[in-house]
């Protein structure tokens, strides 16, 4: 792992999500689920089909299937046949049967005429044009044929996803068992929300943030809760942490700043790099492994802390969770409705508002406060600006990269 603690400049955000994505081995213990458990999860193994869908050539249309006559459009019915059933007879030239949308096509049958272009005179049934050979048939096998692999190990659960399962007729799955994240934070300073607000002393939000995004994507929290500046509790609650989950997250205490015994306990316990990236906000931030878990330390202001999650953890507990791919989060070009005042050196993920316009360009409105503390600006934004490191202030009117959130 590429350690720039005491190097000149600043870590790329590029280089840190790398490092991090290279270090991490995904969980691989598997569990079987229902399928109607199974959205969101990741596939373990490949899923194959045991059968052809459609299972047998039916038709797309309430009408008439029938044996192709180039004699006349007059055709005679020799039965119905509806969704579920099964006509036993061969048709030969010149006759057809009433069927239904889904209805196996009967022996014989090479093609459905959907009823509103035929006129019933008894069993005589004359269409308006001649049918063309296999119109409005739908072939055994068409959408998925046996053996097919409709699904693969790695792959994120999606609901049309677990309906192409019960399509197949599947209904257990093996899945990677959900991650277990320990999430703490350090600082006395913090207090829980619902208790008297104490002077100097400020609401804990790092933990709900991280805890609710957790939440979101079937993670089993272990919430440790606020720990204090204390060397003794600090070790215990990361020694905890380590044992029972697969990964731990924490805020506060990255900086340099003295009261801070979060480093010094990391540094006893396992192999933490405290990086400074290059990206605002989120510079100081720590990756590493303890001895049974990854380890994350998120910088504590509020706005470092959800952005560095965003960027910087969520792919990696991608990786972690057995994602078969981990993409980089996608970019959309924006015009900006105002300036946006930025300094050469760090990567920006500005707060901000994206929308259509009225002649249907995406636009993007950037707030004024842009503080590391302002967490309501962040809860404002429907999109991060991404601004490149080495660029400076950007001009209204420019085109910018946004990260929709
Ligand atoms: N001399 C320097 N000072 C600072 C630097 C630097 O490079 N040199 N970096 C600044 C940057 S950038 C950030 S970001 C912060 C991050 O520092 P820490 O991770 O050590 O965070 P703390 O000092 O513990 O807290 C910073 C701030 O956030 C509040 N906080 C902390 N935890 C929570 C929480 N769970 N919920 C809500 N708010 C929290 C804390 O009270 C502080 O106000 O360092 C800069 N300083
Ligand atoms: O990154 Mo700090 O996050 O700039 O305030």
């Amino acid at each position: 792992m590429n350690d720039v603690c005491n190097a000149p400049g600043l870590l790329p955000i590029e280089t840190a999500i790398q490092n991090i994505l290279g270090s991490i081995t995904p969980v691989k213990d598997v569990e079987t689920i229902t399928i109607m458990q199974s959205v969101d999860r990741v596939l373990a193994s490949d899923v194959k089909s045991t059968i052809n869908v459609p299972a047998h050539n039916n038709s797309a249309m309430d009408g008439y299937a029938l044996c192709i006559s180039d004699k006349s459009l007059t055709y005679t019915q020799v039965g119905s046949v509806f969704a579920g059933q099964v006509f036993e007879e061969t048709l030969t030239p010149g006759q057809c049967v009433r069927i239904m949308t889904g209805a196996a096509i009967a022996p014989g049958a090479n093609g459905v005429v959907m009823q509103e272009n035929a006129s019933v005179d008894g069993d005589k049934i004359t269409f308006t044009a001649q049918p063309e050979l296999n119109e409005n048939v739908r072939f055994a096998g068409e959408d998925i044929a046996i053996d097919d692999v409709i699904l693969k190990a790695g792959d994120k659960l999606k609901a049309v996803d677990v309906g192409l399962l019960a399509s197949l007729g599947i209904a257990n799955i093996d899945v990677v068992r959900n991650l277990k994240i320990a999430v703490l934070s350090t600082g006395d300073e913090l207090i829980e929300p619902g208790q008297p607000l104490m002077q100097g002393a400020i609401f804990e939000s790092n933990r709900a943030v991280i805890i609710s995004a957790l939440q979101q994507k079937n993670i089993d929290v272990l919430d440790l809760g606020i720990i204090p500046d204390d060397k003794e509790l600090i070790t215990n609650a990361f020694l905890k942490a380590n044992e029972l989950a697969d990964a731990v997250i924490s805020s506060g205490g990255v900086s340099v700043g003295e009261a801070d015994f979060t480093k010094e306990v990391l540094n006893e316990i396992g192999e933490i790099h405290f990086w400074k990236i290059a990206m605002k906000p989120g510079k100081p931030f720590a990756f590493g492994k303890l001895s049974n878990s990854y380890f994350f330390g998120l910088p504590g202001n509020p706005v470092s802390a959800a952005v560095t999650f965003n960027q910087l953890v969520e792919p990696a507990l991608q990786k972690l969770s057995g994602l078969g791919e981990v993409n980089p989060k996608m970019r959309f070009n924006a015009v900006t409705t105002s300036v946006i005042k930025k300094r050469p050196g760090r990567a920006d993920f500005q707060r901000g508002t994206a929308t259509i316009n009225e002649q249907g360009d995406l636009v993007v409105a950037p707030f004024n406060k842009q503080g590391s503390g302002v967490l309501s600006s962040l809860s404002k934004a429907n999109c991060l600006i991404v601004v490149p490191a080495q660029s400076g202030n950007i001009e209204k009117g420019a085109t910018v990269s946004i990260e929709l959130l």
